[in-house]
């Protein structure tokens, strides 16, 4: 089938080459010129494991294209994806100017019927503006049935870092759409999915727009959830990864997204919280149970901060050596990353800041250059350094030398933001290690 994708941002690539992988003909459209010529010469501007190379096949394989031009991407496509951001306002509602003046541009582009699927993340109510947006610069209507377009929900729930596992092979494939005809077309078009055992649920449009938000809440809820037990671990003397052993094994509970640390980040946990607040509290529903979520996240990323305050009461001009600034890890992404909290309070503080990641440090060097120093490697941030704070858990930073960081150092003191260490066997080394909920009355906080 053909299809054509506006956006081709992050869940925009993805979800165009996850089409053409299965098959379909996609075109991906974007107005942003440098990115579809970068894309356009098989280069992928975000880094995201495998995504370049099936990019690459499907664009020789001549079922994946580019074009800053709508009208030519939507020409002979069926369907027509919505994949753009929808950032906070300020209010802290989703904000919907992309997604709507997309919508207006496909329907001045219609040249037949067309099936438009809301892939961005947009409030409980937005297809429905998409629909009026439409027939608005369409001059149709409202709620007259006319047969130029249908408008179809089918939120996106990739992870970055495993976005392609995720699209083409996911737990589920949400649509909701209220046109039967409609329901049948989007099934053929997600039969390759369907083949492989991946279950498509069909359902009315209002559900499938809070189903995004109701997963992205309840895992944001998880996290909090277990960063609170880690306080408790902290003031008790229990470890929180023993807690987590203890209840996770439990299946109806689970082992996933039961990590603490310093709080979650990303581009879409720290907005899709705030929005769904919005949306309860424009509903007349109190959402408290969601900004407790909030206000634990926020005190989760001022932890390793805390922790530097109480060892140098006052001290200024430190050195603070950071391992990882990305908002997690195998992405190169630092939106909402709780490094850059520890990163601005250390600058604020005056103390100087050395930090390695893997990925990020293109877009670390684009905000942050000359206000720290960047690394080429793990080790070179440590020399000097009075305390190392470990922020993101990339592969790299699991097993270190440790003789060498100690040796490193000018004081062995390790802020392990993710729980990737034993303080227990780091003590035995001689290193002063606080983790988040590991018990350690006598060395922490
Ligand atoms: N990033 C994720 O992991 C993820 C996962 C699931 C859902 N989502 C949701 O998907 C949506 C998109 O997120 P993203 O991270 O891909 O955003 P993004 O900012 O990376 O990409 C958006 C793209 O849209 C383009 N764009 C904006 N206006 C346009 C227009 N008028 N015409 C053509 N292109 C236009 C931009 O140039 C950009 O390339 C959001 O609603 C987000 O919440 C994101
Ligand atoms: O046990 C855990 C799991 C995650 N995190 C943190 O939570 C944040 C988000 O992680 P993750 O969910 O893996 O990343 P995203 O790529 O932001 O993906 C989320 O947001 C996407 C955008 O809506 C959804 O599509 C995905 O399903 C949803 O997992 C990161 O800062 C992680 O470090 C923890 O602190 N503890």
């Amino acid at each position: 089938m053909k299809l054509c994708v506006v956006g081709s941002g992050y869940v925009g690539l993805v979800t165009a080459v996850g089409f053409a992988e299965m098959g379909h003909d996609v075109v991906g459209v974007d107005n942003d010129v440098r990115k579809v010529e970068s894309l356009s010469a098989g280069r992928s501007p975000i880094y995201e494991p495998g995504l370049e190379e099936l990019l690459l096949r499907n664009m020789e394989g001549g079922r994946l294209s580019f074009t800053t031009d709508l009208a030519q991407g939507m020409a002979e496509s069926l369907f027509c994806f919505i994949a753009v951001g929808t950032p906070n306002a300020d209010d802290g509602s989703a904000d919907l100017g992309a997604v709507l003046a997309v919508a207006r541009q496909i329907a001045r582009s219609l040249s037949g019927y067309r099936v438009v699927v809301v892939k961005s993340t947009v409030p409980v109510g937005t297809s429905k503006k998409v629909d009026q947006v439409m027939r608005e610069e369409l001059g149709l209507a409202p709620g007259v049935p006319q047969e130029r377009f249908d408008v179809v929900s089918n939120p996106e729930f990739l992870k970055e870092g495993s976005a392609l596992e995720d699209v083409l092979r996911p737990d589920r494939v949400v649509v909701g759409v209220d046109n039967p005809r409609v329901a049948e077309l989007m099934k053929e078009l997600y039969a390759p999915f369907t083949r492989n055992g991946h279950p498509v649920y069909l359902m009315d449009v209002a559900s499938a727009e809070l189903t995004k938000y109701a997963a992205n809440a309840f895992l944001a809820t998880k996290i909090s959830f277990i960063n609170k037990m880690a306080e408790l671990c902290d003031a008790s003397g229990a470890d929180i990864m023993n807690v987590r052993l203890g209840m996770g094994s439990d299946r109806r509970i689970g082992m996933p997204f039961l990590y603490a640390g310093v709080g979650y980040g990303g581009s879409c946990f720290p907005k899709d919280v705030k929005a769904l607040i919005h949306t309860g509290e424009a509903l007349g529903i109190p959402m408290g149970i969601l900004k407790e979520v909030e206000a634990i996240n926020a005190r989760q990323k001022e932890i390793p901060l805390d922790i530097i305050d109480r060892l140098h009461p006052g001290g200024t001009d430190l050195k603070v050596a950071i391992w990882g600034g990305a908002f997690k890890a195998e992405t190169d992404d630092i939106r909402e990353a709780s490094a850059l909290v520890t990163l601005e309070g250390c600058l604020a503080r005056g103390h100087r800041v050395a930090l390695y990641d893997p990925e990020a440090m293109v877009n670390l060097k684009a905000r942050y250059d000359g206000r720290v120093t960047f690394g080429k490697e793990p080790y070179e941030v440590l020399s000097g350094a009075d305390v190392l704070c470990l922020l993101t858990e990339w592969r790299v930073f699991r097993t270190p030398d440790w003789d060498r960081v100690k040796k490193l150092m000018r004081r062995a003191v390790v802020i392990d933001g993710r729980n990737q260490y034993d303080p227990r066997d780091l003590s035995a080394r001689g290193i002063e290690c606080y983790g988040i909920g590991r018990g350690l009355k006598s060395s922490s906080r």
